[in-house]
């Protein structure tokens, strides 16, 4: 039986999909042809914060800005740990404009805010496990953000940062091949990463949820877990099912609409570390 140590209240940050459309592509996934239904994108969005919220945690809304459609992945905007925030700056112009917008949400709450000089998309490319080998930063490399912020987050977040390549082109951030379980172990699919990255992988988390492809894609790693409960995107049943084996208890939400963009859950949900 799994005892539940890590379960506590969360934040969460969301910004709801008021006005996704995908009007460019600067993803595999990213298809400006396909039509996107932007009331049911609020809609499945709502389900989400809905989840979050009966599960016990806190939602803090975004508000989202005209002309800013991918502002609904949240996740991108910054990384913080222990109250301190390690601002975005996105490669894309598109999407330049939402680090301001999270800026302002952290300045409002008092936490301090480093304003990045290198290219990071926040947690898309950044996690944290409190409890793994004393409190560990993890951080994706290779499509998005740049290795340099890597060292520049260790200076600004005083904790180790793990750097790990990714090598697989639809698996453009590490939140699509990586997340926390709880506060010292991790689910990931390792066919996503370079081998060197594969082999520290293997020796800092023997105990991970080593996860498939279909896993992968099927945005099933774009996961947020409470140390107990694992919202996860409903295609992802492979996935689910491992979870369940390892004593997790999966809590599936359907977010169909918001994977025409190229994200899912995580995606969706900054946490809040203060
Ligand atoms: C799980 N992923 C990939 C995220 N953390 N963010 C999704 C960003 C989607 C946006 N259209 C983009 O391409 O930037």
């Amino acid at each position: 039986m799994r005892i539940y140590l890590d379960l506590v209240t969360r934040s969460y940050l969301m910004s709801p999909p008021e006005h996704f459309v995908v009007e460019y592509a600067i993803n595999p996934w990213m298809d400006t042809n396909a039509p996107v239904d932007t009331e049911l994108a609020v809609k499945q969005w709502e389900g989400l914060r809905e989840t979050l919220v009966r599960l016990g945690h806190t939602v803090h809304v975004l508000l989202p800005e005209i002309g800013l459609p991918d502002m609904v992945y949240a996740a991108n905007g910054a990384f913080s740990v222990d109250g301190v925030v390690y601002g975005a700056k996105f490669k894309y112009p598109q999407r330049a404009a939402e680090a301001a917008a999270h800026r302002r949400f952290y300045e409002t709450l008092g936490w301090r805010y480093h304003l990045a000089s290198e290219t990071n998309e926040g947690e898309g490319d950044f996690t944290y496990l409190p409890a793994a080998h004393g409190g560990l930063i993890l951080a994706g490399h290779g499509f998005r953000t740049e290795v340099t912020a890597h060292a520049e987050a260790q200076e600004v977040l005083g904790r180790p940062v793990i750097s790990l390549r990714l090598t697989d082109p639809r698996i453009y951030h590490l939140d699509v091949a990586l997340q926390p379980l709880d506060d010292a172990n991790i689910a990931y699919y390792p066919g996503a990463f370079s081998e060197s990255a594969q082999k520290v992988l293997a020796q800092l988390f023997p105990d991970a949820v080593v996860a498939t492809e279909e896993d992968a894609l099927t945005f099933g790693l774009n996961l947020v877990s409470d140390g107990r409960n694992v919202v996860l995107n409903s295609e992802a049943t492979g996935l689910a099912a491992s979870l369940r084996s390892a004593g997790y208890v999966p809590v599936p939400v359907e977010l169909s609409e918001l994977k025409k963009g190229g994200g899912s859950v995580k995606c969706c949900v900054a946490e809040l570390r203060g």
